[in-house]
């Protein structure tokens, strides 16, 4: 799976967002390291904050069918440069990816930022971070 390709899948699944609220469709694709792929997209709710973003869908998608160890992943909105995804998804992101774990930012003009989740959420707090629980 190239990086195109799981840029290709975002774009893809970026169409099913439901978005009546912010007319903003985002997309976002999974390669985990089962080798499988996984898709989401924003999910609106009239009840504003319940709004789960592109990202965590695609996610809580791959965690929910068993698949916790992210290889990379892509998003991809129509933004002017390429898409900065919010803090509770670098957050949710971290928690399946290792430091290194590639993450490529796109937008519909095809402008792509390769970063990787560590860079995204720098002093993250993590589970290496829950001593004396
Ligand atoms: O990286 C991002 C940024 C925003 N959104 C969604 C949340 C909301 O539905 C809309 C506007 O913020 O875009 C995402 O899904 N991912
Ligand atoms: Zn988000």
């Amino acid at each position: 799976m190239e990086k195109k390709q799981l840029m290709e899948l975002a774009k893809e699944a970026r169409e099913h967002a439901y978005v009546p609220y912010s007319q903003f469709k985002v997309g976002a694709a999974v390669l985990t390291k089962d080798g499988r792929t996984f898709t989401g997209c924003n999910i609106e709710n009239s009840s504003y904050p319940l709004t789960n973003c592109a990202e965590r869908t695609a996610i809580f998608k791959a965690v929910s069918e068993g698949a916790t160890e992210i290889e990379a992943i892509a998003v991809i909105g129509n933004t002017t440069g390429p898409i900065s995804p919010c803090g509770a998804c670098r957050q949710v992101m971290i928690e399946f990816s290792d430091a290194n774990t590639p993450v490529y930012l796109t937008n519909l003009q095809g402008e792509v930022e390769e970063t990787t989740v560590s860079a995204l959420l720098p002093g993250a707090f993590t589970k290496e971070d829950l001593h004396g629980k």
